[in-house]
Formats: structure tokens, sequence, C-alpha cells
């Protein structure tokens, strides 16, 4: 099944009356790829956050299927996927343990998480990597582990912050190419990015200036 994400005149605040996004509408499709852009600060992560249902706008709404998510939990069963532009990784579990946990929690079978677990830390080029501990990797090497476990779940929708901000030219590539394979599949992706070259990768492009957005390429 596919789906849509449409995010309506949100309006999102941190403290009140001091909005961070003002009236920003925007839809996601499946199947394409769409590049939130804009200067540090202007509001990419907080816009994503909305998109997670991690941040309940003041005004507006975000909807999957034309139906408003409620809060994070709605959004998890609703298959909306957010990896972190802080990677949110355990430090003290190893690189597949920090996968396998949370497809667990997300209801794969022991076997199932094992398994997804060592395909997705294979195409993000991990696959030495799986048992060593997070701390011990580079930053790259966390940022691909954090991308793996985004996409292992296998999202309807897959919001990826900044997830190529650590990467060399060829893992970024590469990260690239799974965002399109995920799209590809029926996902739609809103990609987070300072990277102009990331944001040429995508079909649509939303800037994001002093809380205003304006797609730029449709
Ligand atoms: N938890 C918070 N509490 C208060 N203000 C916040 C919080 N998080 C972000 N902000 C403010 O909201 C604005 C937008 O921040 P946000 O992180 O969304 O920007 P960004 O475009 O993702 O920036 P960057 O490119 O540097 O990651 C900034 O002015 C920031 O200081």
């Amino acid at each position: 099944m596919t789906s849509s994400l449409e995010v309506d005149r949100v309006t999102v605040e941190y403290t009140a009356g001091a909005p961070v996004l003002r009236d920003v509408s925007v839809a996601a499709q499946a199947g394409r790829m769409l590049a939130v852009t804009g200067p540090s600060g202007a509001g990419k992560t907080t816009l994503l956050r909305a998109m997670a249902g991690v941040l309940r706008p003041v005004s507006g709404a975000v909807a999957v299927d034309g139906k408003p998510l409620r809060d994070r939990d709605d959004a998890v069963s609703r298959r909306v996927v957010l990896i972190p532009q802080d990677n949110g990784l355990a430090t003290i579990l190893t690189a597949g343990e920090n996968v396998q946990v949370v497809l667990v929690a997300n209801g794969f079978s022991p076997e199932d998480a094992r398994r997804a677990t060592a395909e997705s830390l294979e195409h993000v080029g991990l696959s030495a990597q799986a048992g060593q501990l997070v701390e011990e990797l580079s930053g790259g090497q966390q940022q691909r582990t954090a991308i793996a476990r985004g996409l292992a779940l296998s999202g309807a929708v897959l919001l990826a912050d900044e997830v190529t901000s650590e990467l060399d030219a060829a893992n970024r590539a590469r990260v690239l190419d799974l965002l399109r394979a995920e799209a590809d599949r029926g996902a739609c992706v809103v990609l987070a990015t300072h990277d102009l070259e990331a944001a040429a990768a995508c079909d649509a492009e939303l800037h994001l200036l002093d809380g205003a957005a304006e797609l730029v390429r449709a």
C-alpha cells in the first residue's frame, strides 16, 4: 500500500507567540523524494519532527492518507519512520543491536529482525561493523547505522534529517541511491539537507526561510 503525507498550514512554536514555522503547507507523495532545504535554523528539523508526530503544531495539521496524526505513537503505528539528525543511537550497544532492538520493538520476530538487520547493515556497507559498539564507530559509520535502522523498518513515510552530513562522496551517493530505492518501493521520502547535490537528487524541493516555506521545485 502506498501513502501520502500532507502538511496543511502548519504553525509550530517552541515559545508561545514566536513561531518557528508559519503556515507551512506541502504534500509528499508515494514514490517521490522531497528535499527540505534552507539555512541553519530555518526550521528543517522542526518540520520533520512535526511530520513525524513528535511536535504538535499550534495550528494546522499533518495527515497521512488524509487522516491527521495524533502523536508520535499514532505516527509509528502508521509507519512514519524518522531518521533523526543526531542519530539517536544507544552508544553502549553495538551497531547490530541498535537496529535489531528497534525492529523487535516494532513487531519483528527475533529471527526476522536478525535477518533484516544483517541486510540493512550490508546495504550501508557496515556488515563488518555489526558487532562493534556504536561509541567505537566513526561519525559517518554512526550515521550509516542510523540510516540502516531507518531503512530496515520499511516505512510508508521515511523522514531523513541531514543523513548525509558526515558522509564521504561514495557513501553519500550510496545513501541517496538507498533513499531512491525506498521511494521506488512506494515510500514517501522527505530529506532535510544543506547539501545542494543531495537536494538536486530529489524530485521536488521545499525551501524554508524565516519560518516560511516556498516550493522551489515541484
Ligand atoms: N527544542 C527547542 N526549543 C526552543 N527552540 C528550538 C528548539 N529546537 C529548535 N529551536 C529553534 O527553532 C529554530 C529552527 O530550528 P531547526 O533545528 O528546526 O532548524 P534547522 O533548519 O534544522 O537547522 P540546522 O540546519 O542547523 O539543523 C531555531 O531558531 C532553533 O533555535
